[in-house]
């Protein structure tokens, strides 16, 4: 802001946004605009954007939370362009601003953004929920009001939008759930901070991310050189999560899948590739991974193969049944790596919180869980997130809430085994792997089970590397 003349920014800003104004009310002649209006510079580029619509003939009214103390650039552009203002919480206005809402084709957000704190204030939320009950259009400035824009928490009440145009860069509660289903469809307006911004504390991998990491055999390559990951999973009673975990591992990179524990026939009946043995672990020959613990159960066995694999010197991922058997101080003495990949419910447990305080704050617990266990952690759900100390988070931005069916992390935990065996770092197999597994719950018709999830997998491992 300081190397350009005042202003430049919300100008910027204000251009954008009534550009992509305009693209979403299919024009601006005779459209109706209505701006909620807060008294921060949010409100200036929503009242900057709504004179600019107005100008090109759009019918626009701003409904001002605080009059005195709206953004007086843009309530004058907004008044020269014709265009009224209304106050909220007058008797004298509120029918009328009530009505411009219900009447609207597109409702604007200015309420705040990023100088936001807590929920919405009792006015605001009256204003939000109008709009939510309206047929309009919402369209949040920046951020859907009300949401925390760094961390993708909802602590109150929020605008729900269709769609959010943000400035500058993504924030991380357009990103992380519950926030980021306030937003809707997303909107980046380069505004040229571009240079001048910090590095991120959370990422989000794109196709051409994902494809640099993939692992691809080359003229040298055999089984073993491309690793071998083992995968002890399944019991008497759940021999499924076997299979399924295996079906994962078959479709991650690896070479060869060692298969230990009492499932053995069941995988070999269904995948004949894989190498099995029926002693520990610690019996089972050389492998470059493990995974350990979906379908495992908890009896005197499945300990001992935790604690037999935690004691390994190879990558380690623990997931499902492994998470409660495995114990914290081994794993924090481990100087291989470890993946743990709870759903909310198991990092809940994990922390000795409540799974509902683990759902509204993903960021904070996901981090928390990485420093308790000294380990990169995945944590599940409607938004997948990936922590590691000191790296920055990642975000997973594929999959779909078809993904929450009974193995469905099976497989997840086997692919992302199988990408640590094939030599990905733990951070980037566990983001790839979820990648993956994402595109395979949105490419798979729907309803599926989570054997077909496996059987998605070369098609959007293909899709994202094309030259495969
Ligand atoms: N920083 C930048 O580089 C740029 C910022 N811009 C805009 O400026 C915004 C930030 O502006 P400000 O820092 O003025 O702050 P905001 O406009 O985001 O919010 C501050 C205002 O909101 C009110 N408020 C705070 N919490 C509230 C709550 N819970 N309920 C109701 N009202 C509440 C405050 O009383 C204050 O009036 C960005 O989100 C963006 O829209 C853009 O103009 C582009 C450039
Ligand atoms: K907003």
């Amino acid at each position: 802001m300081s190397r350009l003349p005042p202003g430049t920014l919300m100008q910027r800003a204000a251009a954008g946004l009534a550009a992509a104004c305009g693209t979403l009310m299919h024009g601006t002649y005779s459209r109706r605009l209505t701006v909620l209006t807060g008294s921060g510079d949010n409100g200036g580029d929503a009242l900057y954007a709504a004179a600019r619509l107005a100008r090109r003939g759009a019918g626009v009214t701003a409904v001002l939370l605080n009059p005195e103390r709206a953004h007086p650039g843009g309530l004058a552009a907004l008044r020269r362009a014709g265009g009224r203002a209304l106050t909220a919480d007058t008797p004298a206005d509120a029918k009328d601003a009530d009505a411009a809402i219900a009447n609207a084709h597109l409702v604007l957000d200015g309420i705040v953004g990023i100088g936001g704190t807590g929920g919405l204030r009792p006015a605001a939320a009256h204003l939000a929920h109008a709009a939510h009950q309206a047929r309009a259009s919402v369209v949040a400035v920046d951020l859907p009001s009300g949401i925390v824009a760094d961390t993708g928490e909802v602590p109150g009440e929020a605008v729900r939008a269709d769609a959010t145009v943000t400035f500058g860069t993504y924030k991380p509660g357009l990103l992380i759930d519950p926030a980021a289903e306030h937003a809707g469809a997303l909107r980046l307006i380069d505004i040229g901070l571009g240079p001048y911004l910090p590095d991120p504390e959370l990422e989000a991998l794109q196709h051409s991310d994902v494809a640099a990491l993939l692992p691809t055999p080359s003229g040298e390559s055999d089984k073993y050189r491309r690793g071998v990951v083992g995968v002890v999973a399944g019991s008497e009673r759940y021999p499924g999560a076997a299979v399924l975990a295996v079906g994962g591992a078959l479709r991650g990179g690896a070479g060869a899948v060692r298969y230990v524990g009492p499932g053995a026939a069941a995988v070999i009946a269904r995948y004949p590739e894989t190498l099995v043995s029926a002693g520990p672990p610690a019996k089972a020959g050389r492998v470059q991974a493990w995974v350990v613990g979906p379908g495992l159960g908890d009896d005197r066995a499945a300990r001992q193969a935790v604690e037999q694999v935690l004691a390994s010197d190879v990558p380690v991922l623990v997931d499902a049944d492994g998470l409660r058997l495995a114990d914290r101080e081994q794993i924090r003495r481990r100087t291989s790596p470890t993946v743990l990949t709870p759903h909310a419910g198991e990092a809940a447990a994990l922390l000795s919180a409540d799974r509902a305080d683990v759902e509204a704050a993903r960021l904070a617990h996901v981090t928390r869980l990485a420093a308790a266990y000294d380990a990169t952690v995945l944590l599940k759900g409607s938004t997948t997130l990936i922590a590691e100390q000191g790296r920055p988070v990642r975000v997973n931005p594929t999959g779909t809430a078809w993904l929450s069916t009974a193995g469905s992390g099976d497989v997840l935990s086997g692919l992302t085994g199988s990408l640590l065996a094939a030599g990905l770092a733990a951070r980037d197999a566990a983001s790839v792997g979820a990648y993956l597994h994402g595109l395979a719950g949105r490419e798979a018709p729907v309803p599926f089970g989570a054997h077909e999830l496996a059987d998605r997998i070369p098609q959007v491992w293909r899709s994202v590397h094309p030259r495969t």
